[in-house]
């Protein structure tokens, strides 16, 4: 969990399941926690009743299986989960796992997942479940009383042991979304479960004590020290189901679809130590350092590079790659042409000659920004960022700052952009590592609200600018005839807002629309292109908030639904 954080801040949770319990005795425990430092409230709380139980009972630790009995959280099957609220408030009801008890121990199931499911009311209605105000917003319970309905039913009908795998049929099939999800069964059945097109990541690792999985690779191999092969992915429309007895298996739950692994996890939302990971966001720096090159005109002894921390740091090593490259391409074509006309001082010069890099830019807190609450983002992003002085010469150089991604535009606009001004760069070129965010994610990463793009928001000034705003009204008016025809998953309309316009006409208004008013600097921004992007993560091609190119029915109504929000004046999510 600790090396989790950077897919949930919001809150945590904890579930365990106790094997081989007494009648009577409770198997199933589940604590959470929102408190800042949420897992360390948690453990400190498991910490409590061992200290507690400890003082009349000196020599406990000694005998886990009179522990078992005294301590709730000791057991066999164990959960954790760091949540990221993509629907609903990030509130501690909220948070994972979500526990169904019944009487019946088989019908006992913990809930806890990375995912987003975009058909949440029509599964209420199939399960006849009317949500209470708490979880009218959320899928995760939604799931769960799909899951638990026909948990009870293969309970009822079941002749010889549960089938797990028959009931993530039924139920899976229900599902549209994005999802790596961990259910803990009161029978002592466990099963991880990861969508048909793979959308989120699912890994998982089997040695003689243990049976784990996680949503990052790294996270296991770090946790187990074990080596990268020997952690699997788990593939997509697959489940690990793990026994009572400990005896497990993968099993194929659903028929595979076209493969469309989610690549702003790539990007930004895994963590950068996983070994693929790290050369992917390399490679997606490097692919953009020609383009760079040439928007400074090769100019490199005015031009001093540096990054957004923190994601954004390993694309900045990949950029600095491709920069030096280049310079010491130059550098053997000037000393080759030189024949042997040089003295040591003009090679010492020439070799000498670098990529000018500095720490600019620098963030005080290890919270990531984009996944804290509307609420409080702004201000958080005003406060976190700090500069370093005396690095730029004022009103010569050119100031290339690297992030990975350009969302609502906020971290520039409302900190970074003001902040570099004060160093006097003649020039700031911001270089996004992502393609530009055009179009909603409905999947688990919590882009849901058109009208916050900064992108969608260049294409709407550039209608006005160009006359052309009766578009938006036509789009509008279709949407609500797809609407009224039940088929707003037939097609996605919000394509008709950015087709006036080429990707460079975008990428300009952006840097208007992010540069305040009242700085001196020109600022530009340079963004990813698909190719490259596509090229730089070729496992991961799920880009539908870069292309509009959704893989599940639900995803075309998710953003004609935003589209519609955001003409309605309405600022809640589109699913
Ligand atoms: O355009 P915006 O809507 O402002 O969002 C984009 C920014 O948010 C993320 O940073 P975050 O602070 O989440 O985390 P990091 O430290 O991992 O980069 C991302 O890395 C960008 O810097
Ligand atoms: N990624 C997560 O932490 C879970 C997201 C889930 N959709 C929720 O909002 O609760
Ligand atoms: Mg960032």
């Amino acid at each position: 969990m600790e090396k989790q954080h950077n897919r949930g801040q919001d809150g945590a949770g904890i579930a365990t399941v106790k094997l081989n319990t007494e009648p009577g005795v409770p198997f199933m425990h589940r604590l959470r926690s929102s408190a800042p430092q949420a897992i360390g409230d948690i453990f400190a709380k498991v910490r409590d009743e061992i200290d507690e139980i400890e003082k009349y009972q000196p020599e406990i630790t000694k005998y886990p299986g009179l522990m078992k009995g005294h301590i709730r959280f000791l057991g066999e099957l164990l959960m954790g989960h760091l949540r990221y609220a993509t629907q609903g408030k990030n509130n501690v009801e909220l948070c994972h796992p979500f526990v169904r008890h019944n009487t019946i121990p088989a019908r006992n199931l913990a809930l806890a997942g990375n995912f987003n499911l975009v058909n949440v009311d029509e599964l209420f209605k199939f399960v006849n479940v009317e949500p209470g105000e708490t979880h009218r917003n959320s899928d995760l319970a939604a799931m769960l009383e799909v899951l638990h309905h026909f948990l009870s039913k293969e309970d009822e009908e079941r002749r010889n042991g549960l089938d797990v795998k028959n009931i993530l049929q039924q139920a899976f099939s229900m599902f549209d979304g994005g999802y790596h999800v961990c259910g803990l069964i009161g029978s002592g059945d466990a099963f991880v479960m990861r969508d048909a097109h793979g959308i989120r990541p699912s890994y998982y690792y089997v040695n003689e004590d243990v049976i784990v999985a996680a949503s990052e690779r790294a996270a296991i191999r770090t946790a187990f020290n074990v080596g990268e092969n020997e952690v699997l992915e788990l593939m997509p429309g697959n489940a690990l189901i793990v026994k009572e007895n400990g005896e497990y298996s993968v099993e194929q739950i659903l028929a595979p679809k076209e493969r469309r692994a989610c690549s702003f996890e790539r990007i930004y939302f895994s963590r950068g130590n996983d070994e693929k990971i790290y050369k992917e966001r390399t490679a997606l720096g490097y692919n953009l350092s020609e383009t760079v090159l040439k928007s400074i005109d090769n100019d490199l002894r005015n031009t001093i590079f540096s990054f957004i921390p923190n994601t954004a740091e390993i694309a900045f090593y990949g950029m600095l790659k491709g920069l030096e490259d280049y310079l010491n391409k130059i550098k053997v074509e000037r000393i080759v042409s030189w024949g042997k006309d040089f003295d040591e001082e003009k090679l010492t010069e020439m070799v000498n000659r670098r990529i000018r890099i500095d720490k600019i830019a620098i963030k005080d807190v290890k919270m990531r920004t984009f996944i804290t609450a509307d609420t409080s983002r702004n201000e958080m992003v005003q406060h976190v960022y700090d500069i370093t002085y005396g690095t730029v010469r004022p009103g010569i150089d050119t100031l290339v700052v690297i992030d990975d991604s350009i969302v609502r535009g906020t971290t520039l606009r409302e900190s970074i952009i003001r902040m570099l001004d004060r160093l006097g760069p003649k020039r700031i070129i911001v270089v996004s590592s992502a393609p530009q965010i055009r179009y909603p994610d409905c999947y688990g990463i919590d882009m849901s609200k058109i009208g916050d793009f900064v992108a969608f928001k260049a294409a709407i000034e550039l209608l006005k600018d160009h006359g052309k705003e009766h578009i938006l009204q036509e789009a509008y008016g279709l949407c609500m005839e797809l609407q009224r025809t039940n088929t707003l998953h037939a097609q996605n309309v919000v394509r008709n807002i950015y087709k006036p316009f080429t990707t460079e006409e975008i990428s300009a208004k952006i840097a208007e629309i992010i540069t305040p008013s009242d700085i001196s600097a020109k600022v530009d921004v340079i963004y990813q292109s698909i190719e490259s992007l596509h090229q730089a993560c070729p496992n991961n091609l799920g880009d539908w908030y870069f292309t509009g190119n959704f893989p599940t029915p639900g995803g075309n109504r998710v953003v004609n639904k935003a589209f519609m929000n955001y003409m309605e004046g309405k600022n809640e999510r589109g699913y």
